[in-house]
């Protein structure tokens, strides 16, 4: 997918930002309305679905597995739906790219099915952890053989499975929902209790397109043997997406900036709140729905920053915002300390890591430690540091760029297309100062 052209940035230091930022689709719900519209019986229709690497990935293997998909448009997609049992067995392995959640999810959708399936990624994806979803989808009587734990993933077909109550070890809407499509399939119920509440996109959209369904922030509960019926979805603009504006903004001296209609899905909003303890000015305004999840305009403007000890109960609610973080830490006054956060070492690269060694490369004091860091607030100078080919990292560092003291030097940077394409564009269209390196 993006192993293609290496592509690197120079991001300078610019400000102040201004204008109307519109960030592209949500990519946890861009996922699954392409699965879940595949599924159902009928046509539905995705609006303002991300043109993004990873969730074309999806598209795709839904195609190979017999799912005809029409692109009306940039972001607008008529999916025929084929009905729960509709799919066929693809003439060969069902690559999902760069993406956790492509992979993960479509193995407990993969795991009902009559037929044999393959599922493969990239380089980054194929060091991913998956015995998190593999094990407990074995005890729902799927048979899928890893490498030691690792994709690629054969997952065997024909395998009658039944309901489980299972206890999620760590937080994980990748998990739970994997369990829960394969429990579309099941004989009997599948309950799935997490130790902490993590977004519930899978048990709302499953909701919206009509399956008996139970759910509260922690617990999600439903049986087998019903269908789905084809429905619309609007896509809300992705707050991941938002995330690198919101600490861009905060920031930049003399900064005014505005990000329509941005989901507010509070499983997803923990880096607003975080923002907020360490002073940004953050407004809301036009609060509506949107497909039936929350969204509004994110107003923001420049504010001091100073660190703070990060609440561990908002480490779920904001774990692809770390990177982005990190950044407003190490602009911010003081000490910021991240506890609990061991999972962003098992993302598209260990994050924890990737960003240390990256702020320590541009001379921010941070100590790395095995669940989190401290990062002392500081000047940031120029240099260069090393994406590890992964998106947030890369859009991480071309915001820490805009207050460099020289210009910051990213490399890698191709797989910014799995999540945020046109995000150099958007970025330079508000006043950042980003472009290919020479
Ligand atoms: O369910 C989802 O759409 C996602 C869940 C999270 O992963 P985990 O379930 O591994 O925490 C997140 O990091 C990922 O970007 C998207
Ligand atoms: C972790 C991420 O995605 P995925 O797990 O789908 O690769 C992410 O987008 O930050």
């Amino acid at each position: 997918m993006s192993g293609g052209q290496r592509v690197d940035w120079t991001s300078r230091p610019a400000g102040p930002l201004n204008g109307v930022v519109h960030v592209p689709g949500d990519k946890s719900v861009s996922h699954r309305a392409m699965m879940l519209g595949a599924l159902a019986e009928g046509v539905s229709h995705i609006h303002g679905f991300l043109e993004g690497e990873d969730t074309r990935a999806t598209a795709a293997v839904m195609q190979q597995l017999g799912v005809r998909i029409d692109v009306m448009a940039d972001g607008e997609r008529v999916v025929h739906g084929v009905g729960l049992h509709g799919l066929r067995a693809a003439a060969g392995a069902l690559d999902c790219g760069n993406a956790g959640t492509g992979m993960r999810l479509l193995t407990g959708l993969l795991a009902g099915q009559a037929f044999d399936s393959i599922l493969i990624g990239d380089e980054s994806l194929s060091k991913r952890p998956m015995r998190r979803v593999t094990d407990p989808l074995a005890q729902m009587g799927a048979r899928i053989d890893s490498q030691n734990g690792l994709p690629p993933l054969h997952v065997r077909g024909g395998q009658p499975l039944h309901g489980i109550r299972y206890t999620l070890p760590v937080a994980s809407a990748q998990v739970k929902s994997a369990l829960l499509l394969a429990g579309l399939y099941a004989e009997g119920e599948t309950e799935v209790i997490e130790p902490h509440p993590t977004r519930d996109y899978t048990e709302r959209m499953l909701a919206a397109f009509g399956w008996p369904i139970e759910f509260s922030p922690g617990r999600a509960r439903l049986s087998g043997g019903h269908a789905l019926r084809a429905t619309d979805v609007r896509v809300p603009a992705d707050f991941s997406s938002a995330a690198f504006f919101l600490v861009a903004g905060s920031i930049v001296p003399g900064t005014e900036l505005r990000l329509p209609a941005v989901g507010l899905n509070p499983r997803r909003t923990g880096l607003l709140q975080a923002l907020r303890l360490m002073g940004a000015d953050i407004r809301i305004e036009n609060e509506g729905e949107s497909g039936g999840e929350p969204v509004g305009d994110l107003v923001l403007r420049h504010a001091p920053l100073h660190g703070i000890e990060l609440p561990e109960a908002l480490v779920p609610d904001m774990i692809d915002e770390f990177p982005a973080l990190f950044v407003a830490a190490a602009a911010a006054t003081g000490a910021t300390v991240v506890r609990g956060a061991a999972e962003l070492r098992v993302k598209e690269s260990d994050r924890l890591a990737s960003m240390a060694t990256g702020l320590q490369a541009l001379g921010v004091n941070v100590e790395e430690r095995a669940d989190g860091a401290t990062i002392h607030g500081g000047p940031i100078g120029g240099g260069r540091i090393d994406s590890h080919g992964d998106h947030r990292i890369a859009m991480s560092f071309a915001v820490a760029g805009l207050i460099a003291r020289g210009p910051v030097h990213i490399g890698d940077c191709a797989n910014v297309a799995t999540s945020f394409p046109g995000f150099m564009e958007l970025a330079n269209g508000c006043g950042f100062h980003l472009a290919p390196a020479a």
